[in-house]
C-alpha cells in the first residue's frame, strides 16, 4: 500500500503506492524499543534505550540508526537517545503508563497541519495504527499531525521549528493571508467553545439546549475547517451524552452512531472507543447516564420523525433541536391585521435559542436595505417586531456593577439578563424585580458574554417591561384571548361566559378584550371564569398593547410604553 521514500526537503516519508480509501488501516505496527518518560530518570532511560538497541537484530539496528535525529551526539549511546527523543511516538504499557516507542515505519511519517491520516496507539491490540482520514491518491504522501490539538498557524510554525527543526509548508500553512486568518479564527473559536463547554459542565445543572448549540457550532466549525475532522467523533459523543442524560434516546443514538462511525474511520473497528461505544450505541437505555439529569427530552430510540432521512437539512434541524425556520414575515392581510397577537407564536415571541445572534444577520428578523451586497455598504433593519418572554428565576446574580437576573424561557432555558442600560438596572422598579414575574424584552438578541454563558445584554431600558405574573399565567391569558377575543369568520365572536358565538356581543367596558351576550354571561365570566383577575391585569396598557400591536410589520422601532404605538 505504501513505500518509505526520500522526499525532497523532508528526508524520508511515506508514499501511497495505490489509492487508499478513507478509513483504511495503513499501518499496524509494534514498537521495537520503548521507554518510560525520560524526564523522570534521564540516565536510566538513556541506558535502557541503548540496551534495547544492542539487543536488536543487525537489520533492525541498522534501520534504527538511519532514523531521523535532530540532536548532536558523540557516541552510539547519545545517538540512540537523540534518535529516540527526535522521533519516538506515544504509547501506553499494559498498566496504562504513558511511554514512548520507536516504530520503524511509523516514525518515518512526516507532518502536515492538514494531515490526511491519523496516528493512534490502539490499546486493544497494543499496536501503533495509522488510518486514512480521506481518500489518499496513488503517489500522494501520507501525513500525520504531530500535535494533540489544533493550533493557529503562528503557534504551529513556531513549535514545529522548535521541537522538530523544520518550517511547515503544507497547504494550510501556505494559504493566502486572508484565508489563513479565517482558518486561525475558526481554530480559536473552536478552542473558545471548548473552554466555554468546560465552564458549562462544571455548573450544577447546565442548560442542555445551550450545550447542544455549543456542540452544533463546534461540529460546524470542524466541518468548515475540513470535512471528516478527527475532532468530530468526540463532539458527537459529547452531544450523545447530553441527549441521553435528558432522556432523549433517539437523538442520543444518532449522535453515538456518528461518533462511532468517525472513530471507526480514524482509529479502526478494533479500537477501544469503537468497541466500548459501539456497544453503547446499540444499548442506550442501559447507559448509566440515561435520564440522569432529567427526562425533559424523553424519546424512545426509534422516535426519529417519520420520513426524515439522514442526512438532510430537516434531519439536522430535528437532531440539533433547531427551532423550525419560519417564513419571512410578509405584509399582513387586512384580516391578519385584525387578529390579536398570540404570545405562543414563536416567530414573534421566540425562545432564547431562536433569537437572532448579535453578529448574525438572521433572515427571519432582518432584511437588507439599499439593495446592496451583504459585504458592501448596505445596511440591515428589522423586518418585524419581536419580543423575548421569560420568567425571572433569580433576581440577584451579582449586584456590584450592574443588575443581573436569571430568566427562564418557556422551553426551560435559563440565561443571564445583564443590565447595560444607563442606570445599570437601577431604573427598574425594585418591586417588579421579583422571582416569578415575567420580563418582555423587545428586539432581544443572543449575546455571547466574555466570561459567562450566552444571555441577553440589555442596553435600552425602554425595551424591557416586567409583568407581575408568571410566564405560565401570561401564556394562559393569551390562550383565553385567542379563544374569546379573536374575530371569527362572519364577524362573530365567542362569548366568554357561555361560549356561544354571535355577531352581537357586548365587550367588557374595562379591558375591551372580552365579549359577552348579556349581564348574566358577564357575571359568569367575572366570577367563575377568572375575568376578575384577567381584567385587573389588563388594566396595564402595556399588557393590552402586547395583544394589540401589529408585530408583523415594522415602520419604526417601538419601545415601552407600548400603548403609544397602537393605531
Ligand atoms: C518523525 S520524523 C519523520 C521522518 C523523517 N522525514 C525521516 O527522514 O526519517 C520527523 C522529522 O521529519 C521532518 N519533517 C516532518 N514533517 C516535515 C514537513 N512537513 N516538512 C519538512 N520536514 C518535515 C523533520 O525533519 C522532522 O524533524
Amino acid at each position: 500500500m505504501y513505500a518509505i521514500q526520500e522526499i525532497p526537503g523532508r528526508g524520508r516519508g511515506m508514499i501511497a503506492l495505490e489509492t487508499i480509501p478513507r478509513g483504511t488501516r495503513i499501518l499496524s505496527e509494534e514498537p521495537i524499543i520503548t521507554s518510560l518518560s525520560y524526564t523522570r530518570d534521564l540516565s536510566g532511560a538513556r541506558n535502557s534505550i541503548f540496551q534495547q538497541v544492542n539487543a536488536l537484530s543487525d537489520t533492525q539496528r541498522q534501520a534504527f540508526f538511519s532514523l531521523h535525529n535532530i540532536h548532536p551526539y558523540n557516541n552510539p549511546l547519545e545517538q540512540s537517545f537523540g534518535i529516540f527523543r527526535s522521533v519516538a511516538l506515544p504509547l501506553e504499557d499494559s498498566a496504562g503508563d504513558e511511554m514512548g516507542g520507536i516504530f520503524l515505519d511509523g516514525c518515518r511519517i512526516n507532518h502536515a497541519c492538514d494531515n490526511n491520516a491519523q496516528k493512534s496507539w490502539n490499546t486493544s491490540i497494543n499496536r501503533h495504527t495509522v488510518h486514512a482520514l480521506q481518500d489518499i491518491q496513488k503517489g500522494e504522501e501520507v501525513t500525520i499531525y504531530y500535535f494533540g490539538v489544533d493550533k493557529i498557524r503562528a503557534d504551529r510554525q513556531q513549535e514545529l521549528q522548535a521541537r522538530f527543526g523544520f518550517t511547515c509548508t503544507c497547504r494550510l500553512c501556505s494559504l493566502p493571508p486572508a484565508m489563513s486568518k479565517k482558518s486561525d479564527q475558526r481554530i480559536t473559536e473552536i478552542r473558545r467553545l471548548h473552554d466555554l463547554m468546560e465552564v458549562f459542565m462544571t455548573g450544577l445543572n447546565p442548560p442542555p439546549l445551550s450545550i447542544l448549540r455549543l456542540f452544533e457550532n463546534i461540529v460546524r466549525l470542524y466541518n468548515e475547517q475540513r470535512p471528516g475532522h478527527p475532532g468530530l467523533s468526540c463532539t458527537y459523543f459529547d452531544a450523545a451524552q447530553v441527549a441521553i442524560t435528558h432522556g432523549d434516546l433517539a437523538r442520543g443514538r444518532v449522535f453515538a452512531r456518528r461518533a462511532v462511525e468517525e472513530w471507526t474511520v480514524s482509529l479502526g473497528s478494533d479500537s477501544p472507543s469503537v468497541i466500548q461505544y459501539g456497544h453503547l450505541a446499540r444499548d442506550l437505555p442501559k447507559h448509566v447516564l440515561y435520564a440522569r439529569l432529567s427526562n425533559m427530552w424523553k424519546t424512545a430510540v426509534d422516535d426519529v420523525p417519520h420520513g426524515l432521512v439522514d442526512p438532510s437539512d430537516e434531519f439536522e434541524d430535528w437532531l440539533w433541536r433547531r427551532e423550525t425556520r419560519t417564513q419571512p414575515a410578509s405584509m399582513p392581510s387586512q384580516q391578519q391585521r385584525l387578529q390579536l397577537a398570540d404570545l405562543r407564536n414563536r416567530t414573534t415571541f421566540p425562545n432564547f435559542n431562536s433569537l437572532p445572534h448579535e453578529y448574525d444577520i438572521d433572515d427571519n428578523f432582518f432584511s437588507i436595505v439599499n439593495n446592496g451586497s451583504r459585504m458592501g455598504s448596505s445596511t440591515y433593519r428589522p423586518r418585524r417586531h419581536w419580543c423575548f418572554l421569560a420568567e425571572i428565576t433569580i433576581t440577584d446574580v451579582g449586584y456590584f456593577v450592574r443588575r443581573n437576573l436569571h430568566v427562564t424561557d418557556r422551553d426551560g432555558e435559563t440565561v443571564l439578563l445583564a443590565f447595560h442600560t444607563d442606570g445599570r438596572g437601577s431604573e427598574m422598579d425594585p418591586w417588579l424585580l421579583r422571582q416569578g414575574y415575567t420580563v418582555a424584552i423587545l428586539y432581544a438578541e443572543y449575546h455571547q458574554f466574555a466570561f459567562s454563558p450566552p444571555g441577553i445584554r440589555l442596553e435600552d431600558s425602554g425595551t424591557i417591561k416586567i409583568f407581575p405574573m408568571s410566564l405560565k399565567e401570561l401564556l394562559a391569558l393569551s390562550d383565553r384571548i385567542q379563544e374569546f377575543s379573536q374575530l371569527l369568520d362572519g364577524g362573530q365572536r365567542r362569548c366568554h361566559g357561555c361560549g356561544k358565538t354571535s355577531t352581537s356581543l357586548n365587550r367588557c367596558a374595562r379591558c375591551s378584550l372580552f365579549w359577552y351576550c348579556d349581564k348574566n354571561c358577564q357575571t359568569t365570566g367575572w366570577h367563575q371564569k377568572g375575568h376578575k383577575v384577567d381584567c385587573k391585569q389588563l388594566k396595564d396598557d402595556d399588557l393590552r398593547a402586547m395583544f394589540l400591536l401589529n408585530w408583523d410589520s415594522l415602520d419604526d422601532f417601538v419601545t415601552f410604553p407600548l400603548r403609544a404605538n397602537i393605531t
